[in-house]
């Protein structure tokens, strides 16, 4: 953490982990269904998380939470087109959260600069949109789909099965011509919350490799199984304790719906970990 990392073609520079925002134009997402429905408010959100400090702003138009429906992708591409667009050059990087290469290619073509696929590219269209734009591409690991992907999960040993999906993930679409990635163990994406546990202990095992981590953990149904808040709404401590502990643990970047809170709160980790950081006075 901390100093300059260069991620493909665009430089992230941070000090410590930096803030992805969490922005659905979704009806029904979990969290805040609805609220960003309209245009103007989705801009609104999206400037107020970029002037918060959030490096990235990730734009997903169909709600990948257990049990969500899936969305035809031109309704879902209504959704994003024009939020992109609006907040193309405005100082965030713009991620699209599709699994949908169509959509992908569109909302790339509409100013997104990287694709966040919870299917970890599954759908080589996918992978050739990515290497055909020359946008980086964030893999994640999820087992089987949204809709059903919270009934049983089961693993031999989820910290061994997940990573090694991600490194054969990683280096596939990188052969494939993605010029880098992301890797992000997917947590609540058929996992349990023992699992997801798991992951969170076993972080430094990915992160040692030479990809950057994204961990997205913000509002998700495992805090309530931890600290008993059953309001998704009202998760933002416990998702920031969880993000703090993989910031700690070498993440690159956080996934995040409150996204003032956790660029404080990581600045003040970053400075607390780096020797060589004077304060101004
Ligand atoms: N890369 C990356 N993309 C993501 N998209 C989402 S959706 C999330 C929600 O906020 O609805 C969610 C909530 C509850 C369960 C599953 C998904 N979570 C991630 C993540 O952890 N990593």
């Amino acid at each position: 953490p901390g100093g300059e990392r260069a991620a493909d073609g665009w430089r992230v520079t941070w000090r410590g982990c930096a803030v992805m925002g969490v922005l659905n134009v979704t009806p029904d997402s979990f969290s805040d269904g609805g609220r960003y429905a309209s245009l103007e408010a989705a801009v609104t959100r999206a400037r107020a998380m970029r002037d918060a400090g959030a490096r990235v702003i990730d734009v997903g138009g169909e709600s990948t939470r257990p049990g969500a429906e899936p969305v035809p992708a031109e309704q879902e591409l209504d959704r994003v087109r024009p939020v992109l667009r609006a907040l193309a050059g405005e100082g965030a990087l713009l991620s699209v959260d599709t699994m949908k290469p169509e959509v992908a290619r569109e909302a790339l073509a509409a100013g997104a600069h990287l694709v966040n696929d919870v299917t970890g590219l599954r759908d080589p269209g996918m992978v050739e949109v990515c290497a055909g734009a020359g946008a980086p591409a964030c893999v994640m690991h999820m087992r089987g789909e949204p809709r059903t992907m919270q009934r049983s999960p089961q693993y031999r040993d989820v910290v061994a099965e997940v990573h090694a999906f991600l490194r054969e993930r990683a280096a596939a679409v990188l052969a494939a011509g993605v010029p880098s990635v992301l890797l992000d163990p997917g947590l609540g994406f058929g996992k349990t919350a023992a699992h997801n546990l798991a992951l969170l202990r076993a972080l430094p095992e990915l992160t040692c490799g030479p990809h950057p981590v994204l961990v997205g953990a913000s509002r998700k149904k495992m805090i309530d199984l931890l600290a008993g808040v059953p309001n998704a709404a009202d998760r933002d401590p416990g998702s920031l304790a969880l993000h703090l502990h993989a910031a700690r643990q070498g993440a690159a970047m956080v996934r995040v719906h409150a996204a003032g809170v956790h660029v404080q709160a990581l600045r003040v980790q970053a400075a607390l970990e780096d020797p060589t950081f004077t304060p101004g006075r």
